[in-house]
């Protein structure tokens, strides 16, 4: 059995401000298990923030409670607050270096405070340096390095003190597409090699897909699904959750591609759903020589996720329209299928 180690018990948070009162969050159950990385996605405002910020008690539930390897922190002092947040690393968008130290300052700042010796500062820096791949830089100063190389740095101060947990918070929103993959498998890399929870905030869908165990989708401060990435992104319940799926997978044609699609493709269209258990592309096969209709992929929409792929295709179906109707019918007891008007 897995065992929590961050737990959300109706938890809410409310900020009073002006006058007005904003509820960021709203009776949220969660439970984040040891040695999983957790994705809690959502648009902005929707509480992502202060979700995270609750673990490390930044700020405090104002109703519910908050647990963190076992122990309530909702009302716990902040002199005994000081201990848990030790086994809490935290990386940001920004990554908040100080531009004042070199990289080899950034990374042994939390080992000075920790009060480490300086041997054993030393030899701690020099190896998270070397984990991150960025041991030539440790004499440079932030603004020398690249945005992707600044994360690296942020990552390894993170874990400068062997924390149990780390929070990403939108670590990778500031970065182009490829630095993003680096620090993504970077980040699985601390999760896997040792053994790591971590908490990934994000607004990316393709951050989810890449990197998370599991997933939750948080709406006006509300958890409105979550579960696996494989169960969520294979079935979507929620509007909000398909169409963020949806932004990966880029499944449907919109209007433009349609126009295009409908110039060279004359015959009837179809989006098929594709997942490996359906086994789509030989019952496609078998199914249209049977009816002996033709067909032609005009639009793909299928992505991996480890070692499955998901999706959907967007068929064009040519022969008889009654062949067609029984071919559509008999591809309808094996996946969703949809006719485009
Ligand atoms: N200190 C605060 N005082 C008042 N309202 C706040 C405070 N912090 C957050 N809020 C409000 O709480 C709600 C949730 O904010 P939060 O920053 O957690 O959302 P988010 O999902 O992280 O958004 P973003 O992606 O834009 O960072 C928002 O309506 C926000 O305005």
């Amino acid at each position: 059995m897995s065992t929590p180690l961050i737990e959300f018990r109706g938890t809410g948070k409310t900020f009073g401000a002006a006058g007005k009162v904003v509820t960021a969050l709203d009776g949220v159950d969660l439970s984040i298990d040891a040695g999983e990385i957790y994705a809690v996605i959502g648009h902005s405002g929707a509480g992502k923030s202060t979700l995270v910020r609750l673990i490390n008690a930044l700020e405090r539930a104002t109703s519910g409670s908050v647990l963190v390897d076992g122990v309530d922190i909702t009302h716990l002092p902040e002199r005994r607050l000081r201990q848990v947040r030790l086994g809490i690393g935290m990386v940001f968008q920004q990554f908040n270096l100080m531009r004042s130290r070199t990289v080899f300052g950034n990374v042994a700042y939390p080992l000075k405070i920790a009060g480490w010796a300086k041997a054993d500062r030393e030899k701690r820096v020099a190896e998270l340096l070397n984990f991150v791949g960025i041991s030539d830089k440790a004499w440079q100063y932030p603004d020398q390095l690249s945005g992707g190389q600044k994360q690296r740095v942020g990552i390894a101060r993170a874990l400068a003190t062997n924390p149990k947990i780390l929070l990403a918070d939108e670590s990778t929103s500031a970065l182009d597409p490829e630095t993003t993959g680096e620090v993504l498998r970077l980040l699985k890399r601390v999760n896997s090699e040792f053994g790591v929870t971590i908490v990934v905030i994000t607004h990316e869908m393709e951050v989810v897909r890449e990197i998370a165990d599991r997933v939750a989708v948080l709406k006006d401060g509300r958890v409105i699904e979550h579960g696996p990435v494989r169960t969520v992104f294979a079935a979507p319940k929620e509007p909000t959750t398909q169409r963020f799926v949806e932004t990966v997978l880029r499944a449907r044609p919109d209007d433009d591609d349609l126009a295009r699609i409908r110039e060279r493709h004359p015959g009837r269209l179809v989006i098929a759903k594709v997942s490996d258990d359906r086994r789509i592309g030989s019952v496609l096969s078998e199914a249209t020589s049977r009816y002996d209709v033709r067909f032609e992929v005009v639009h793909g929409g299928v992505k991996e996720l480890g070692s499955t792929s998901f999706g959907s295709l967007t068929l064009e179906l040519i022969g008889a329209d009654s062949a067609v109707d029984e071919l559509i019918a008999d591809l309808r007891t094996t996946t969703d299928v949809e006719e485009l008007a």
